[in-house]
């Protein structure tokens, strides 16, 4: 799959203004880091409808759906043949506006959104976000059938917002990189999905005739809620990403119901981990900057009666619904104004343990993140779309608090924080073996061990991160070094060759006897040679006392990261699963 909007089909290069607003703002980079840094902020509502399918078409259903490419206003029109008698129900128009309207219905409206259009205007913002350091999230939201995850995912002739996002994460390291080698990065990839009440790494493979390997979800002071022992892998480049990601989407719970021949039956997570690692050669410090990038593609909203769902499919959906009901609970009790003043009982209203996906969302909902929803319609559904269009219009008065997640250490306070750690652990090691020992209590013991691998595993990423910094120093010592060595070269050539003095000879004294001229050029030869020598000499002196201060440098920088190796490699049983160690 390529994304290069050269590889493109034509009409697919034109940024189109589409009826939402034009993707304005450049990609260039360089917009000030301050001019963004606004931390809190609302959820950013848009709301996309897509085109008629197939049994819409057959059916000669009518478009619901008008969107004002200007005032990005949407509005829901009344169904014409619409009789509903027994329950009495009025049908109305209805108007909402979003941060952005797309419209994906008619492919031939100048209007119309792609899969770009989308990305530019919503993707592309919030991987700027990602580099200032905050954590966001996407989610996109919407009946079964809506376009959620052509949305998210898209195909491969279309991709969507999230191989969209991880290209250009890619492209922006790549040229970070070219122009910054002081710059190291680090990303790690998740995906799990939550079906049926039960978290599922999509990143490893189901074992067959096995019930599925559930994870169970744990709560850290720092970090919240988190899903323990979720596979996280390290990605180098776009293609290694797009592997993973195509991996986890092929173990999605999918199934086919009336509404969608591929439903996703479960709510999936895919999650990036951006580190940027800034080592700054002059002081010495180290700023680190963690991001993480969470796109979500939630299961369809579903009434049983137009799925015509039943058995394992019904369950499916009621489990759907639950966790879809409480994360309507949660966005009314984030965007109700009493919630917001402060206080210790903003907790109390607030039901995100009422379901796994809104307990794992805690902190995108309400907390430390910037995050948008996509509200996906289908055209021609009044009820549902009525509903997803009221939930997305309450969605967009929640208001986040996001901060940059940024760190500032030098060399010193990052060793005194490893043997901190080290120390820790230690003890953590002796008080699981001790409670294994006496048996007394299991429970304790585990909690313990999990502790204990928890901080082996965080040690275990901050050498690797020492180790990238290191990295970044011995390439650029190399480069100065390669410079260094070609500059000392071309001074020695200069000494061994140097260059002849050229002699003016002026008119007047053309006529002048050989003799004379032989004296003048043995003069200004003399000159130049004694000037040439003096100045070679001392830029010789001087280059070489550089280098041996640059060779010395590498040296103590080899033995520096020598050591941490070494000292890597001893705490190598510490990070053992304690199973296979001795004496635990
Ligand atoms: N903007 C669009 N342009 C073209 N086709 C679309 C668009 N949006 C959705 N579709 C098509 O509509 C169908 C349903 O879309 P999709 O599977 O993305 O829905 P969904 O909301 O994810 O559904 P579910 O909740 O059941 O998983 C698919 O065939 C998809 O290709």
């Amino acid at each position: 799959m390529t994304l290069d909007p050269r590889l493109m089909p034509a009409e697919y290069r034109v940024v189109h203004s589409s009826a939402s607003t034009p993707s304005l703002r450049s990609r260039d980079g360089t917009l000030p880091m301050h001019a963004r840094m606004d931390g809190g902020g609302n959820v950013k509502v848009v709301v996309r409808v897509r085109a008629f399918l197939k049994r819409e078409l057959e059916r000669r259903a009518k478009c619901l759906i008008e969107m004002d490419p200007i005032t990005q206003l949407t509005t829901l029109l009344v169904p014409e043949d619409q009789e509903d008698t027994k329950s009495r129900k009025i049908f109305e128009e209805k108007q909402f506006t979003f941060d952005s309207s797309f419209w994906s219905h008619d492919i031939e409206d100048k209007h119309y959104a792609h899969q770009e259009d989308v990305y530019n205007s919503l993707g592309e913002e919030f991987l700027d976000h990602n580099f200032e350091g905050y954590h966001t999230c996407i989610f996109a939201y919407g009946q079964t059938g809506s376009g959620k995850s052509y949305t998210m995912m898209g195909t491969p002739e279309r991709p969507g917002l999230i191989p969209r996002t991880c290209e250009d994460l890619f492209e922006r390291i790549d040229a970070a990189q070219n122009e910054n080698a002081n710059i190291a990065y680090n990303v790690r990839v998740s995906y799990f999905e939550v079906y049926n009440e039960h978290v599922r790494d999509l990143l490893v493979a189901q074992a067959p005739n096995k019930p599925p390997n559930y994870l169970k979800i744990r709560e850290s002071p720092t970090e919240g809620p988190y899903v323990k022992d979720l596979t996280e892998v390290p990605v180098r480049n776009f293609s290694e990403i797009l592997r993973f990601m195509k991996r986890g989407d092929s173990s999605r719970t999918v199934a086919s119901t009336k509404m969608n021949d591929t439903s996703s039956r479960s709510h999936a997570v895919f999650t990036i981990m951006l580190k940027q690692i800034h080592h700054d050669m002059e002081t010495d410090e180290t700023t680190e900057r963690s991001s993480r990038i969470r796109l979500v593609d939630l299961a369809g909203s579903e009434r049983a009666k137009s799925t015509e769902a039943t058995g394992a499919r019904l369950r499916e959906g009621s489990n759907i619904n639950k966790s879809l009901t409480t994360l309507g609970r949660v966005i009314a009790a984030l965007a109700d104004p009493k919630a917001h003043r402060g206080g210790s009982k903003r907790k109390d209203v607030v039901p995100y343990r009422d379901s796994i996906l809104t307990w794992l969302l805690k902190d995108s909902l309400g907390g430390n993140s910037k995050t948008a929803m996509i509200a996906c319609i289908a055209p021609s559904d009044y009820d549902e779309t009525l509903s997803t269009l009221r939930y997305a219009d309450q969605a967009k008065r929640i208001r986040t608090r996001a901060v940059v997640n940024q760190d500032q250490m030098s060399s010193a306070e990052r060793d005194a924080q490893i043997s901190a750690m080290a120390e820790e652990i230690r003890v953590l090691q002796l008080s699981v073996s001790d409670s294994r020992q006496r048996e007394k209590s299991a429970k304790d013991a585990e909690e313990r061990l999990e502790e204990y691998q928890d901080r082996v595993a965080a040690m275990q990423r901050m050498m690797e991160e020492r180790g990238m910094v290191a990295e970044s120093k011995i390439k650029k010592l190399q480069t100065e070094n390669e410079a260094l060595k070609l500059h000392l070269k071309l001074a020695i050539d200069s000494l061994k060759n140097p260059i002849p003095a050229v002699t003016v000879v002026s008119e007047k004294h053309v006529d002048e006897t050989d003799s004379e001229d032989k004296e003048n050029a043995d003069n200004h030869s003399e000159y130049d040679d004694e000037y040439d020598t003096d100045s070679t000499a001392y830029s010789e002196d001087d280059l070489q006392d550089e280098m041996h201060r640059y060779l010395q440098d590498m040296g103590n920088l080899r033995k520096l990261i020598g050591g941490d190796v070494s000292r890597f490699k001893d705490e190598a049983t510490a990070r053992m699963p304690l199973g296979q160690r001795e004496n635990v």
